[in-house]
């Protein structure tokens, strides 16, 4: 990042001591709010924002400055406009915060916070932002037998949709997380509250949990007096309540009116007839719980740069979106899998389709998907009171429109080529080209009337012409037309005295002297440094400024035109501003039409981005041949040589494929054992990511076929090293995690859990380990996968016939005093026995005089282990602890050395050090005492 930044700048001593003075008096906030100052150039943050910025963009304290006011010391940042856009994204959007931006006089204030982007949306670095700012608002009604019952709304602003429901749900709240999850909501609004009620301290938890940001409302905010006509103004429909069958839904309108106050949504006007609320039906979905998406990799994590792999989430792999819009859909499908067998057949028809007509696929995503612009966003300026008018936006809907009857055609001719009766056929013709043709119908007038009052010919050259303008047509209005001759005069003229200094200086027009607009003084000429000694000595030439691209000067005829010309563009300006208004409100009227036609493009593309990321796959995936309902009595999973689809792209990784069956009353609860890095995370995480890619439609990677049911549910619990669960103990996570699975899976669920049992002593662990899964067995019977390293758990499967063992395999060579094991990954039925910690050594490459040491005192403790421990066949408790801390110290000094350039580039000594500081700064007790220390002591 450049470390070049605005200097911070007062007009005078009192302007200063008035702005620090105000500073100091300002109420205090929170740490999640980070308070700006517009000071117009630029922005300044002080004191622990300063610091908060410093480690966000330039990852160094070392640019914070300090001030001294009213004695005391004040730390600041200035940022160029260009940082704050991006540090806007970095902290509303990436990190949750709440923003409050204030004028240089500290007097005016603009918010934003994660679920309210409304007021920065201009200020935005939106290259990227894909995320949609969604908002709840949530109130606790009652808890009775039935269980708690709660009322819930949200704010899509892109779509435009109030979404309003009711729901009960257990004491862990595992329903509301699950809502949270597919709705993607950012910022929960709760009412404010003076006294503290558990239930609602623990849905506060829950929220912070899932990385959503709190915010308290006014509970007088949280009522439904209101809502009827307010909720009519805004869908323009009296009777949007009762036709979407929600007057019934008292607290979830409340919660309605909660998110219309927050976000002002009746002070705009252009929201009036534009927005939809509808019921929301959490069962319309699968549920997925916070632990199955991170454990099934959907989206990146959250500090997410673009230097890492695509790959590394299903999000990224799925994208190949040319559209805004579609990659805004997938994400939102990615967390809404569907549950409805017919729905997912018919996008895994519309698939296959794409993946077969490759012409079909290239073309629209070349020829058509790639100019289609970010509707909702071009739909949501033109609509906002406080944007700018501009036409461009206009110009590029009216490009759109212009496409659409080719893309009907494009289509059309290409299903002519099916049967009439085709499924697919009859498929794009209902998803796309009767829609498509219909808005193309209702777009009609807007293209007639941008044809008629935008001079579009100026349009084509305004991308060759530099200086041109989008232009409002003459024969619409006749004064701006004199105007825009003047100005061509004008411009001819300075044409003119180009050349005539060409000419005198003997400088070749464009190729040496050339005539340019430069943003400070206008149009002027430029010679590079080289070559503007010829201008030296010669009155006639005013040098501007120099610098590295050359030195800028004028001619007092150019310095006279280039004024002419600002004037006159100024009067074209004001003239055409008021025409722009107009054209631009008529456009916001047909708001409505392009969301609708965004929905199609972006369906369109997200399908056509399934397709293309299914064909170039390493080994192409395949369509599940069969497809068991929710209500079906033969509830199976078959999957043939089935891949983790992120892992398999890694490169350098040769995935070994490997079946996962599930069958009802014979296979229901697979325990999956095996050393340390042998695969079984990855198997189990496997049928989850495939289960989900099942249900948003896409095919699956299983090379030799599938087979599947739909899941209600994908519900996990992931290794505790990799519990983001926060402010709570290891134990305590896994502990809710579980609890909620328990209470939440029914036998249409898939359960993922891996290392249960890790958080606590071993002998604690296991105990927990098998009542938790005698319960599955038993009462629950959902499908589940079942990664443990407690070899005794094995022994379910004599008690139950639904549950088998599978194993990871890996080959052991016995033939020296140390083990060497080969990792195979591959999963067979069976029971593995094998433990070896120290293996995990050798992949992370520990200093191979470590490894071999280890490897002499583990076997040799195994053998002591042999001799007297009777608990365990798979090693003492602590063996499994010390296996457990070297791993996680390996990890994280494997994750240090990468960050330094990986061990070529350090090479082993410096390797080493950076060893001894994982070991020292976080390990330090656990090495200094018991098997650890024996194993590794050299
Ligand atoms: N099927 C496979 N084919 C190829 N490589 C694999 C396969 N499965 C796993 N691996 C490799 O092994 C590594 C470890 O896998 P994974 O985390 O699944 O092991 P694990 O048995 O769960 O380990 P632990 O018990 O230590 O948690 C992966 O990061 C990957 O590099």
């Amino acid at each position: 990042m450049s470390s070049i930044r605005p200097e911070l700048k007062f007009a005078d001593d009192r302007d200063q001591s008035s702005f620090y003075s105000k500073y100091f008096r300002l109420p205090p906030k929170s740490a999640r709010t980070l308070r700006v100052v517009d000071k117009g150039e630029y922005y300044i943050v002080l004191d622990e924002d300063a610091e908060l910025v410093a480690d966000l963009i330039y990852k160094t304290q070392s640019v914070v400055k300090t001030a001294t006011a009213e004695k005391r010391t004040v730390q600041y940042i200035t940022l160029s406009p260009a940082v704050f856009a991006n540090l806007l994204k970095l902290v509303v959007v990436d990190s949750g915060h709440k923003l409050e931006i204030y004028s240089k006089n500290w007097d005016n204030m603009r918010t934003a916070s994660p679920g309210n982007l409304s007021e920065i949306e201009e200020l935005i670095n939106t290259a990227d932002l894909n995320a949609v700012s969604i908002l709840a608002a949530l109130k606790l009604v009652s808890s009775s037998s039935e269980g708690k019952k709660l009322g819930l709304s949200f704010y899509d602003p892109n779509a435009k949709i109030l979404g309003v429901t009711e729901f009960y749900d257990n004491d862990l709240f595992s329903n509301l997380e699950a809502l949270l999850i597919q709705t993607g909501v950012k910022e929960c609004l709760v009412p404010a509250s003076a006294s503290s009620d558990p239930d609602m301290d623990k849905i506060k938890q829950l929220i912070d949990r899932c990385d959503i940001v709190v915010s308290e409302g006014r509970s007088a905010d949280f009522s439904d007096k209101n809502i009827e006509q307010d909720v009519a103004r805004l869908t323009g429909n009296e009777l949007t309540l009762s036709a979407n069958e929600l007057s019934s839904l008292h607290v979830g309108l409340a919660c309605c009116n909660a998110i219309l106050v927050y976000l002002s949504l009746l002070a705009d006007q252009s929201n009036f007839g534009s927005i939809n609320v509808v019921k929301y039906d959490l069962e319309q979905f699968m549920k997925l719980d916070y632990a199955a998406v991170r454990a099934t990799n959907l989206f990146p994590p959250p500090n997410y740069n673009n230097t890492m792999n695509k790959t590394s989430s299903l999000f990224g792999l799925l994208n190949n979106c040319k559209t805004v819009g579609g990659t805004r859909l997938l994400s939102q499908w990615l967390k809404q899998p569907l549950v409805d067998v017919q729905e997912i057949q018919n996008r895994h028809s519309i698939v296959g389709h794409l993946i077969d007509d490759l012409n079909l696929r290239e073309s629209l995503q070349t020829q058509f998907l790639n100019e289609v612009p970010d509707i909702s966003r071009l739909v949501k300026r033109l609509a906002n009171p406080r944007g700018t008018k501009s036409l461009d936006d206009v110009i590029r809907l009216y490009q759109l429109c212009i496409r659409l009857p080719d893309l009907l055609d494009f289509l059309g001719t290409s299903m002519d080529s099916l049967e009439p009766e085709n499924a697919v056929r009859k498929l794009f013709q209902e998803f796309w080209i009767e829609p498509i043709a219909q808005y193309a119908g209702a777009l009609s007038k807007f293209q007639e009337m941008v044809e008629t009052t935008v001079d579009l010919e100026s349009l084509d050259n305004a991308s060759s012409a530099q200086g041109s303008m989008v232009a409002i047509n003459p024969e619409f209005d006749a004064s701006l037309m004199e105007i825009s001759h003047k100005i061509e005069q004008v411009k001819s003229q300075m044409r003119h005295e180009h050349e005539l200094a060409g000419e005198d200086l003997g400088m070749e027009l464009d190729k040496k002297l050339k005539l340019e607009i430069h943003h400070v003084h206008g149009w002027c000429f430029r010679l590079t440094r080289n070559d503007s000694s010829c201008i030296r000595g010669k009155k006639k030439y005013r040098e501007l400024s120099t610098v590295k691209a050359g030195v800028y000067f004028t001619t007092s005829e150019l310095s006279q035109l280039n004024s002419e010309v600002k004037s006159l563009e100024e009067q074209y300006d004001n003239g055409q501003s008021e025409v722009v208004k107009e054209i631009v409100t008529i456009t916001a009227t047909y708001s409505s039409i392009f969301l609708k036609l965004s929905i199609e493009l972006s369906k369109l593309d997200v399908l056509v981005s399934f397709a293309h990321t299914c064909a170039f796959a390493p080994v192409p995936y395949t369509r599940p041949e069969k497809i068991h309902g929710l209500g079906s009595p033969e509830r199976r999973v078959r999957l043939r040589e089935a891949r983790h689809p992120c892992l398999e792209q890694q490169d350098g990784l040769s995935f070994i494929p490997n079946d996962i069956n599930f069958c009802r009353d014979s296979e229901e609860f697979l325990i999956i054992t095996g050393p340390n890095m042998g695969g079984k995370s990855t198997y189990i995480r496997t049928m989850g990511v495939i289960a989900l890619m099942n249900q948003i439609g896409c095919y699956v990677p299983a090379g030799e076929g599938a087979e599947l049911c739909i899941f209600d549910s994908v519900l996990a619990r992931v290794g505790a090293s990799d519990s983001q669960l926060k402010g709570v103990s290891t134990f305590m996570a896994e502990m809710l995690e579980m609890s909620s699975i328990l209470k939440t899976a029914t036998s249409n669920s898939l359960i993922i859990v891996d290392e249960l049992g890790r958080g606590t002593s071993t002998y604690d662990g296991f105990g927990l380990a098998w009542a938790i899964s005698e319960h599955i067995c038993k009462e629950i019977r959902a499908f589940t996968l079942f990664a443990t390293h407690f070899y005794e758990l094995t022994a379910l499967a004599d008690k139950y016939t639904a549950v088998k063992n599978l194993q990871v395999v890996a080959h052991t060579d016995t033939s020296s005093d140390a083990k060497n094991i080969t990792l195979l990954y591959k999963v067979e039925p069976g029971v593995s026995d094998q433990s070896f910690g120290v293996h995990v050594a050798e992949i992370v490459k520990f200093p191979r005089k470590i490894i071999e040491m280890a490897k002499r005192k583990a076997s040799d403790l195994d053998d002591i282990n042999k001799r007297t421990a009777k608990q365990t066949r798979s090693g003492s408790p602590e063996i499994l602890e010390a296996n457990e801390v070297l791993k996680t110290a390996l990890k994280k000094w494997k994750k240090r050395v990468e960050e330094r350039g990986g061990l070529e580039s350090l090479g082993p000594d410096e390797a080493e050090a950076e060893l001894r500081k994982v070991v020292e700064s976080d390990f330090q007790k656990d090495f200094q005492s018991g098997v650890l220390q024996e194993m590794l002591k050299l």
